[in-house]
């Protein structure tokens, strides 16, 4: 890592390397201090941590939060959204937080989850067809890692088949815009609330047996003053788009890093379509080796803390690196290692704490799924490029390949 070049010797570190080449950059910083000055791609500075002891104490620890109130003025320079995406549970502390998270929990019920497994193993195979069909090669992301959790997260929150829009292009505009345009995550986030208040609205003059109904029921119920439990219009649309949001990027991303690290283990790969029911403790391991999750995840100190052993002054912002804790051999020895056998308990790709990711369920659901069905139809499944052509997305919130070609 670099320092940057216009301030001088205890100038923020430069985040390229962290985007160009993450699991090096982060070694080094790791080995160098638990935590470091950076400024970020979008130029606002920030405490980057990246030991696993302290990124796991941190996001359980309540004086650091996840509402943007608690910036120091300049702690956080970031693109605002409109109050209707963002009064979701990824910006909120304790009781807000508390409160949806209850509410939604309660319509995101495991026999719900459950209840798309058959669903989600037909939609696999559809895509597979269409592969086949085709007769290859073809691209693992745009024909199958990405239409599989877009369909499912659609059919779960009950958006109409006719209403299904480009949600790739919004989402790939909020996780790598384009500073040099800001038009066009302008226009994404102006589409995005047009389509989640029209969908709002029509699920509530005509309800179906889906988790945006329930969430529109007690939505308008606690208007009706049940006391306590309230959820407000904006929180209602934030909580839709968070879970659309949240739903799709990071699947799609697991689904295809987990396909490159089976192409890079041919054994493994042997091993697991051998014997499939291997599949469910494979996934935790693609999470912890190669996660999609959010590279580096924000939060304000609300008062001044010290993390590994460095004083961080309320406000700033902090971003701590589960990718980077989750590859920290003093938790998980020989960590860039890929090796299913390992004690994986307590790895943070799916967060922890009070944020725990609401999607874990359906994330592994979806995951040991797809894997299973391309397993099975494609035995002679393989890379249809040089493996060095293959490009990651350059963004610290996603960690995915912008195509994987395949052949079989
Ligand atoms: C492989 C897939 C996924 C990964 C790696 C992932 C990762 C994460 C992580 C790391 C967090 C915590 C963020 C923080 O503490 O700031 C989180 C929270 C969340 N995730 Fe996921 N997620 C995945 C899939 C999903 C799915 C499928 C859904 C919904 C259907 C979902 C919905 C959510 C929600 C609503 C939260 C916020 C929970 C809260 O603040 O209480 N995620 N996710």
């Amino acid at each position: 890592m670099q320092k940057s070049a216009e301030t001088g010797p205890d100038a923020p570190l430069d985040i390229t390397p962290l985007l160009d080449d993450p699991y090096a950059a982060y070694a080094a910083l790791r080995e160098a201090g638990p935590v470091h000055r950076i400024t970020g791609a979008d130029g606002n500075p920030a405490w980057l941590v990246t030991r696993y002891e302290d990124v796991r104490s941190a996001l359980a620890d309540p004086r650091l939060s996840l509402d943007k109130r608690h910036a120091a003025p300049g702690g956080f320079r970031g693109f605002a959204l409109p109050p209707a995406l963002d009064a979701n549970l990824l910006n909120m502390d304790p009781p807000d937080h508390t409160r949806i998270r209850r509410l939604v929990v309660k319509a995101f019920t495991p026999g719900r989850v459950e209840a798309l497994r058959e669903p989600v193993r037909r939609v696999a195979e559809g895509l597979l067809d269409a592969m086949e069909e085709r007769g290859g090669p073809a691209d693992l992301i745009a024909d199958y890692a990405g239409p599989l959790p877009i369909t499912v997260i659609c059919d779960l929150l009950g958006v109409p088949q006719r209403d299904r829009r480009d949600f790739r292009a919004w989402t790939d505009r909020l996780i790598t815009p384009d500073p040099a345009r800001p038009e066009l995550m302008k226009q994404a986030i102006g589409a995005m609330l047009e389509f989640y208040t029209g969908l709002i609205a029509a699920k509530r003059a005509e309800p179906g047996d889906d988790l945006l109904s329930d969430l529109i029921a007690v939505r308008d119920e606690t208007d009706g003053g049940r006391g306590g439990d309230r959820l407000t219009e904006d929180e209602l649309t934030s909580l839709a788009f968070l879970i659309l949001f949240g739903g799709y990027e990071n699947t799609v991303h697991l689904i295809g890093n987990a396909v490159l690290t089976l192409l890079d283990h041919p054994e493994q790969l042997r091993m697991l379509r051998r014997d499939p029911a291997e599949l469910p403790a494979a996934v935790e391991e693609f999470l912890r080796y190669d996660g999609p999750a959010p590279l580096a995840i924000r939060r304000f100190p609300k008062e001044d803390v010290e993390i590994g052993g460095v004083r961080i002054p309320a406000g700033e912002s902090v971003l701590l690196a589960i990718a980077s804790a989750n590859r920290d051999a003093a938790r998980f020895p020989d960590a860039d290692a890929f090796d299913r056998g390992r004690d994986l308990s307590g790895h943070l790709a799916l967060g922890h704490g009070i944020h725990y990711c609401l999607g874990a369920p359906l994330a592994r659901l979806e995951a040991v799924t797809a894997l299973e069905a391309l397993l099975a139809r494609f035995p002679g499944l393989r890379l249809d490029v040089p493996r060095g052509d293959l490009r990651h997305r350059r963004a610290l919130r996603a960690r995915g390949l912008i195509s994987l070609p395949v052949a079989w």
